[in-house]
């Protein structure tokens, strides 16, 4: 199959203030002594790809104090040019919300300012017909029907059960269109029934690749940029038509997060 690569326009936040000074998923060990400078070279390892694919990539000013900033796929969900701002679970991160929702605001976006909790495109993952909503360990379902409500697309609600795939980005991705890619154990039994019957033609991935958070991964519709160690998943997209680029972020990975979670993606009112 032909695929093509259609640019893509990003926001990014360099991880100037990374550390890993708490734990909120599994990941997460702030006994474990963390790298700043690696984290920071191999996040700009990751803007310079994104530029080298024809993609724009805006930024966010990091803020001290937020650590979790980095990881900018949580701070917002953007899909027509409406920008649904974030809530967290956590009261680490409370103040990445406002702070992602008034860059939007002072860039002339629509945004709302959500009730309940949602992640951003942690847990709420843009398909050309749904969003996909993942829920069990952030987000809510009152923060779905919220992003429903002012996205105007139809969620798919989806029951995360492992803690180590406590985002929906962890355990699933959207390669282009209606193409997904998921680790079926991440889910409870019915949200896999519900992924078989809308995406019967999704791309499987086993644990070992899902552990390598070989899901959390950034497409645009040719390339994927993937993390490194998740070998079997770049043999799985190559086999369909893929190309599967490996980046290094060991160090972003002490916080949980990967490829997909340092990538927000701003889709413009057309
Ligand atoms: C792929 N993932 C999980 C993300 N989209 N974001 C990473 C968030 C990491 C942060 N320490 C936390 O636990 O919230």
């Amino acid at each position: 199959m032909t695929r093509t690569a259609r640019p893509r326009h990003y926001l990014m936040c360099r991880p100037t203030h990374f550390e890993v000074s708490y734990a909120i998923n599994p990941w997460m060990d702030p006994a474990k002594p963390v790298d700043t400078a690696l984290a920071v070279a191999q996040w700009e390892r990751l803007y310079e790809l994104y530029v080298e694919l024809g993609h724009r990539v805006d930024l966010i000013d990091p803020l001290p104090g937020l650590p979790d900033m980095v990881y900018a796929a949580n701070g917002a969900t953007v899909v027509d040019g409406r920008v649904l701002g974030a809530r967290f679970r956590n009261a680490e991160r409370a103040a990445e919300g406002p702070a992602y929702l008034e860059w939007f605001r002072a860039r002339g976006f629509t945004t709302l300012d959500p009730v309940h909790v949602n992640e951003g495109e942690g847990d709420l993952l843009l398909t050309d017909r749904y969003l996909l909503a993942g829920r069990g360990f952030r987000s809510v379902s009152a923060g779905h029907a919220e992003a429903q409500e002012f996205l105007g697309r139809p969620v798919i609600g989806l029951d995360l059960v492992d803690p180590r795939f406590y985002h929906l980005d962890t355990a699933l991705s959207v390669l282009d269109g209606e193409q997904i890619m998921y680790y079926p154990g991440a889910f409870s039994a019915g949200s896999r029934a519900v992924l078989r019957r809308l995406f019967p033609d999704a791309v499987l991935v086993g644990e070992e690749d899902a552990e390598a958070f070989g899901l959390n991964v950034a497409g645009d519709g040719l390339n994927v940029v993937i993390p490194e160690p998740a070998t079997g998943v770049a043999a799985r997209l190559r086999a369909h038509g893929y190309r599967p680029i490996g980046m290094d972020l060991s160090e972003l990975l002490k916080g949980g997060g990967s490829v997909k979670c340092c990538t927000l993606e701003i889709r413009e009112a057309v």
